[in-house]
């Protein structure tokens, strides 16, 4: 049997997303703009591939910022208003998955993270068949964090992100997704996260975002 998913993927305001990337854009210079292309690339690249990939059968992206809405929707993705952001990553996914539960009640559906500029369709499709109908993740390349949370079909998402989420999905009765799969678990927080994500291969949204080196 084929697993398919249906995907939320979380998009903070460009203005707030992706701090510990100031100055990666442009050389350290910091300047507003260029950060925020930079952490709307990751999103667009994360979601072109998510969009790609043979399982997925629906992306809805979740935001409160109407430029990643309309660059999003420009790239084929569905868009879901956020329209309390100060309540946080957990009640955007939960606001997302119950939009996609409501339109299935048997389906998979899975949150994936909007940082994964290295994300190849095929690692995607790989760790959701290897869920095998069971709720499951995939935590980062660090081991704490988690890129991917599916529930099983017609399952709860129960999404626990934040510091040690890996942990908590653990604990949750998630089962790891431990796979060949680099680019699923490449997240990117830091400079050095976005130097291993371009030797997996960048996205070209990301890659015509950074100073050349
Ligand atoms: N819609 C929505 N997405 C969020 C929210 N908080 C985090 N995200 C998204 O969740 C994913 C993981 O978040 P983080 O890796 O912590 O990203 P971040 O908060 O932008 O980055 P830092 O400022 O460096 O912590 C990213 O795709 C974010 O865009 C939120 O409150 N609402
Ligand atoms: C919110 C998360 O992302 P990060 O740890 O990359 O900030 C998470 O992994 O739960």
């Amino acid at each position: 049997m084929r697993t398919k998913v249906d995907l939320v993927i979380p998009v903070k305001a460009l203005g707030r997303a992706k701090s510990r990337l100031v100055g990666a854009a442009d050389g350290g210079a910091g300047d507003p703009d260029a950060h925020a292309a930079l952490a709307l690339a990751l999103a667009l690249d994360t979601a072109t591939a998510a969009h790609a990939a043979d399982v997925v059968r629906r992306v809805v992206t979740v935001t409160s910022d109407p430029a990643v809405a309309a660059e999003l929707r420009a790239v084929g993705v569905e868009v879901l208003s956020e329209e309390r952001p100060e309540s946080g990553l957990n009640t955007a996914l939960r606001l997302g998955a119950a939009l996609l539960r409501g339109r299935d009640p048997r389906s998979v559906v899975g949150a994936l993270q909007a940082d994964l500029p290295a994300l190849r369709p095929e690692e995607l499709a790989a760790a959701v068949r290897a869920s095998a109908g069971r709720r499951a993740f995939c935590p980062d390349r660090q081991g704490t964090g988690t890129t991917l949370l599916l529930s099983a079909p017609g399952g709860d998402l129960g999404p626990r992100f934040g510091v040690g989420s890996a942990g908590a999905h653990r604990d949750s009765g998630a089962v790891a997704l431990l796979g060949p799969w680099p680019s699923l678990r490449c997240d990117v927080d830091t400079e050095e996260d976005l130097v291993l994500a371009g030797e997996l291969g960048l996205g070209s949204h990301t890659a015509a975002r950074l100073c050349p080196l």
